[in-house]
């Protein structure tokens, strides 16, 4: 179970002001933030860049204490109690490793087992299902530098659970992985919560793995969470609408058209928004009619179109429990 109580977070940061002044402003890097993740959900976290996913991720895993607010891992203070916390949380940071450079990495594992403290026998049983579930055997006595990104993930994904912690916290696990590694990393992710019960929180641009994984959606946005909720609710009442991408043969004006919105012109570059039920082959051919097109792309909602919007329309959708 992870509860999160009105946390907040701000920094200072100095730049230079012109000459040799210096001007500090506070970065409010998450700012009034509650959820309660029942134990056994599989959540994800999304936001735009800067939103404040790692600063409440360092929250929770006790790498960053709150100003203000209080975080609840399985009943424990992650600033206070890192030790305790540790044996409980796996943590996996897609961008870094916790795995041994020069180590192979099944003494990588070996060592983690003896920070974990965990018992030889159950290391044993632990390590043999988890080569057999993410494939590691082929490279356990590979040095983890030689390794290619999707297996180093593999690598650490074993490292974060052979202590078969409850709470797994995942910040851009597939980040940077081919289509392959991406499919392997979501599916055992899947296994481990419904075999396992692991309560998972996930960040992620990638909105193949909410989709993959995720009912719920938390999305976070200059600190505060703008949704949080049913994934397909979501999908429904936010990102309903595509992107026509059209690029004219000359610079013109917005073009004008019923029911469609121009939401950005750069020279002969045009993005139309195109609502959902409204045909876009129509809009197209009638789009043809007015000008000279020399190419069009449909573009589909992404994460970064949701949350765009979600802000562009002022209207945030109340925060509502799972369910
Ligand atoms: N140590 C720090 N010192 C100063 N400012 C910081 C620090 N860490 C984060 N920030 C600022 O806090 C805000 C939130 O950053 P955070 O890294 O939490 O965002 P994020 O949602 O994880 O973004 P991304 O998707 O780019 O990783 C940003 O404006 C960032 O510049």
């Amino acid at each position: 179970m992870i509860e999160v109580t009105d946390i907040r977070k701000s920094f200072t940061v100095r730049s230079r002001a012109g000459g040799l002044r210096r001007r500090r402003t506070t970065v409010r890097a998450v700012d009034g933030i509650s959820f309660t993740v029942a134990p056994g959900e599989f959540v994800g976290y999304l936001g735009p860049n800067g939103a404040g996913k790692s600063t409440t991720i360092k929250m929770l895993t006790g790498i960053l204490s709150p100003g203000s607010g209080t975080v609840r891992m399985d009943g424990l203070d992650p600033s206070r109690r890192r030790t305790a916390l540790a044996r409980r949380i796996g943590v996996v940071f897609g961008q870094r490793t916790t795995l041994w450079w020069d180590l192979p990495l099944r003494d990588s594992l070996t060592l983690i087992r003896h920070l974990y403290r965990v018992d030889a026998r159950d290391h044993r049983a632990r390590l043999a299902e988890l080569t057999d579930l993410l494939d590691l055997g082929p490279f356990l006595g590979t040095p983890v530098r030689q390794l290619s990104l999707g297996q180093r993930m593999r690598g650490d994904l074993a490292a974060a659970l052979l202590h078969d912690p409850p709470i797994l916290v995942l910040d851009e696990p597939t980040i940077g992985l081919d289509v392959v590694s991406k499919a392997t990393v979501r599916g055992f992710l899947e296994r481990v919560n419904v075999e396992r019960g692991t309560t998972i929180l996930l960040t992620t641009h990638d909105l193949g793995d909410i989709e993959r994984l995720c009912r719920r959606v938390m999305i976070i946005d200059h600190g505060r969470l703008a949704y949080d909720g049913d994934l397909e609710r979501l999908r429904a009442e936010v990102a309903a609408d595509r992107v026509l991408v059209v690029d004219l043969v000359r610079p013109a004006p917005p073009v004008e058209l019923p029911g469609v919105a121009v939401e950005r012109v750069e020279g002969p570059r045009q993005w139309l928004r195109v609502p959902r039920g409204t045909n876009a082959a129509a809009v197209v051919a009638a789009l043809a009619d007015r000008a000279e097109i020399a190419d069009i792309a449909l573009r589909e909602p992404d994460i970064e179109d949701v949350v765009t919007r979600l802000y562009r329309d002022g209207g945030l959708i109340a925060a509502e429990p799972a369910g």
